[in-house]
């Protein structure tokens, strides 16, 4: 089969969260499975871009609405990341410093995926399946069916895939005039509740759609942010897949971000090493147990209940562990847990900002890793953690559901709970400062996650199998 990902994100070449990951992975092993999968992204001015070699493979002139523009798509000389990468550059649209939040990204996607689909109207051999990812190539699936210029690429099925549904692309039906000439008949596979809705679009027109977990899937069909309706009407086209780990980069023996590797044999004097870097870096005590959170600080994460949930840990069950804080998104919560620092008794330490290397030695360092996630599409960092013989603390959502099992059932590892709530929260924090004092359990379980099988193999299988459907 031949595949063409098309992406906002794909590590190591740009990343802002779990989409860079998965795009930076899923390939690769489908072209391992005997397949040809290719990823298409927008050209940001990234250090990945700066310190490798680009062929230029094809220059183009398009209109989006009427402005028209010269745009180049180049690709990675070597293939060193395992699949051919393509970028698409649109000077001064698309070569900015980060991924997203600029007041033009509607522009800026639409100009991409345009700029794709002029592309592939050059290939003298189309791929099999165009598999687009969350709402920044959303548009794709009705483009290909229904502009009058793509009619050459109709006949290419089209996969969507959601990492999250909270985010949908909207734009106002005033904007319609950047996508290519069209079938006006065909404005209802645009519009949900009178906006352009190119989640919802990708959604209606995709071939198949797949979500990063079986149990998100079930319950978009209660909570998708207004999609509610649409999925249970597509629901026929739907099916959830684990996402997998990239366990050749995410292996505590090689990763090339820790200072200190260990594997399942050391892993005890190797968690170790690593806790202490943190704990001299941040001030904290290394005896007590060290419970971290690393991701975007945002109502999805639950990650405005921290404040509150580390102030009620220290007076409720006392002064017995330490909390350590990567990540930024919500001023508010940033400032709130910024302002919790000065109370720190050496247990306390937050890192605002994005940090690829704190957040390994975190995943290596830390004894336990906290999600509270209200909404957590398949989660990667609980997969991570579990890699590097982290206990995660999960609230039972979506894919933190469906990979951890609490450490009071039978086989089970994690801490889990019900509620993403402040009480919730705070009992998980009280159990795992009870567990971390039984060490034969505690090692026991370490021993067990680093074990348990979360590689992409098992999941690649369920996509080809998608496209083989098609
Ligand atoms: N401040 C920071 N510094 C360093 N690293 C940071 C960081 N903040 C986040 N990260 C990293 O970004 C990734 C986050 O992955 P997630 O799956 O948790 O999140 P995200 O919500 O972006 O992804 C969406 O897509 C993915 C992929 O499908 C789904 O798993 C997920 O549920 C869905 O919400 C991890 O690699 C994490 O280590």
């Amino acid at each position: 089969m031949d595949i063409l990902h098309v992406s906002a994100e794909c590590y190591p070449v740009a990343k802002a969260g779990g989409l860079g990951d998965v795009v930076g992975a899923l390939p690769k092993y489908m072209n391992a499975l005997g397949h040809t999968a290719r990823v298409v992204m927008p050209m940001y001015r990234t250090k990945f871009l700066y310190t490798n070699d680009w062929d230029v493979v094809h220059k183009g002139n398009t209109n989006m609405g009427n402005w028209w523009f010269e745009f180049t798509v180049i690709k990675e000389k070597t293939d060193k990341l395992g699949f051919e990468l393509y970028l698409v550059d649109v000077n001064g649209l698309l070569d900015r410093e980060k991924v997203y939040g600029y007041d033009d990204d509607t522009e800026r996607f639409t100009a991409f995926q345009i700029c794709v689909l002029d592309w592939l109207n050059s290939w003298s051999q189309h791929p099999d399946i165009i598999h687009v990812h969350d709402h920044q190539s959303g548009l794709i699936p009705f483009m290909v069916k229904h502009c009058l210029r793509y009619r050459g690429l109709a006949h290419i099925k089209t996969v969507l895939t959601i990492h999250n549904a909270q985010y949908q692309g909207w734009m106002p039906w005033a904007r319609s005039i950047l996508i290519p000439q069209w079938d006006m008949w065909k404005w209802g596979m645009l519009d949900w509740n009178n906006t352009i809705n190119p989640l919802a679009s990708a959604i209606k027109c995709a071939d198949k759609v797949t979500t990063v977990s079986p149990s998100y899937l079930d319950e978009l069909k209660y909570m998708s942010n207004g999609l509610e309706a649409l999925f249970e009407y597509e629901k026929g086209k739907c099916v959830g897949i684990l996402n997998g780990i990239d366990d050749k980069h995410w292996d505590p023996q090689v990763d090339e971000y820790l200072e200190h590797h260990y594997s399942v044999s050391d892993l005890e004097a190797g968690k170790a090493k690593n806790k202490m870097l943190l704990c001299d870096q941040f001030n904290l005590d290394f005896d007590k147990p060290l419970i971290g959170f690393i991701g975007r600080l945002v109502g999805e994460k639950g990650a405005d209940l921290l404040p509150q949930v580390i102030s009620d840990s220290f007076y409720f069950i006392g002064r017995r562990m330490n909390f350590l804080v990567l990540g930024s998104g919500f001023p508010e919560v940033e400032a709130g847990l910024a302002a919790l620092k000065p109370l720190s008794q050496y247990d306390y330490n937050v890192f605002v900002g994005y940090n690829e290397g704190l957040s390994h030695t975190m995943y290596a360092g830390l004894d336990f890793l906290l999600m509270p996630s209200r909404v957590e599409p398949c989660g990667l960092n609980q997969m991570y953690s579990m890699r590097y013989g982290t206990v995660p603390m999960v609230r039972r959502t979506g894919g933190l559901k469906d990979t951890v099992v609490d450490f009071g059932e039978v086989n089970g590892y994690g801490i889990c709970y019900d509620q993403a709530s402040i009480p919730d929260i705070t009992h998980a924090v009280w159990r795992a400062a009870g567990l971390y004092h039984d060490k034969e359990k505690m090692n026991l379980i370490r021993k067990h996650m680093m074990t348990l099988d979360f590689s992409w193999e098992t999941s690649v299988r369920h996509y080809i199998d998608v496209y083989e459907s098609l």
